[in-house]
């Protein structure tokens, strides 16, 4: 199967931790990560991420940078990325900031029909297995639309599906100076977890970042 070069970027705590055990969005990045976040973006065919982070930050998953805002105009390609919500239900909000031109919405063909028809004049809706969305199915779709590279920014329930799957070429954590603790609280893989066949990475870089650390791993197969 062909499908783009996907990376997951995430920020967490010096404890793991993507979020707080309510669920809410933690500004974990300083200024200096969001600016590499916004390059990251830039120089992505499309960002993705689960509706857990619709629903819990409501994203815009545009480029925001002053630096990087107009970069890829530059290059005759769309001001942003493309969008892309992973959400088998159809249970986005139509008043999300992800939503509108750009914004690919990718449910399973169990999502309520009434769902579909609401969410259909806010973005293009497209089915991709039966109770879940089947991810190669949509990597397949994304890079026959041209997507070679994807960006993943989460969340934790996402990230497991696509590196369970071994649909996942690299990681970069930045790990900040916070400790946000929570049995409960997401981690940066949650999911069932592996009890076995634990897929090992190799560290391609390190380096010190607005007083924590970004580290970028490669997964081996
Ligand atoms: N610090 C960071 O860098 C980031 C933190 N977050 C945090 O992560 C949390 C959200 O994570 P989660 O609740 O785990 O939600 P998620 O964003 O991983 O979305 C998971 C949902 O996607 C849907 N889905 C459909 N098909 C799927 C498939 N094949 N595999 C997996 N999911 C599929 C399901 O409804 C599933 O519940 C929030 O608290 C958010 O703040 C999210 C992104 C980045
Ligand atoms: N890189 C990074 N650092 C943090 O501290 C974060 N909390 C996140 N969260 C991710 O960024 C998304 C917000 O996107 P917009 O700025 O609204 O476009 C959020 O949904 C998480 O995916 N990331």
């Amino acid at each position: 199967m062909e499908r783009p070069f996907v990376f997951i970027n995430s920020a967490m705590s010096a404890d793991g931790k993507i979020s707080s055990f309510l669920r809410q969005q933690v500004r974990i990045s300083g200024p200096e990560d969001m600016g590499r976040v916004g390059l990251l973006r830039a120089e992505s065919d499309a960002v993705m991420v689960g509706v857990g982070t619709v629903l819990a930050d409501d994203p815009g998953l545009r480029v925001k940078s002053p630096d990087h805002r107009g970069m890829r105009s530059k290059l005759g390609k769309p001001e942003d990325p493309l969008r892309v919500v992973v959400d088998s239900q159809g249970k986005t909000p139509p008043s999300a900031k992800v939503l509108g031109d750009g914004c690919i919405l990718a449910v399973s063909r169990a999502a309520p029909e009434e769902r579909l028809r609401l969410l259909g004049d806010r973005c293009e809706v497209v089915a991709f297995g039966e109770e879940r969305v089947d991810l190669p199915e949509l990597l397949s779709f994304l890079y026959k639309r041209g997507v070679r590279r994807l960006m993943v920014e989460g969340g934790a329930t996402l990230n497991w599906s696509l590196v369970e799957g071994g649909l996942v070429d690299e990681i970069s954590t930045y790990i900040g100076p916070i400790i946000i603790g929570g049995a409960r609280a997401p981690t940066l893989v949650d999911g069932p977890g592996f009890s076995g066949g634990y897929p090992e990475l190799e560290l391609s870089a390190a380096e010190a970042l607005d007083g924590g650390v970004l580290l970028r791993w490669r997964l081996l197969r």
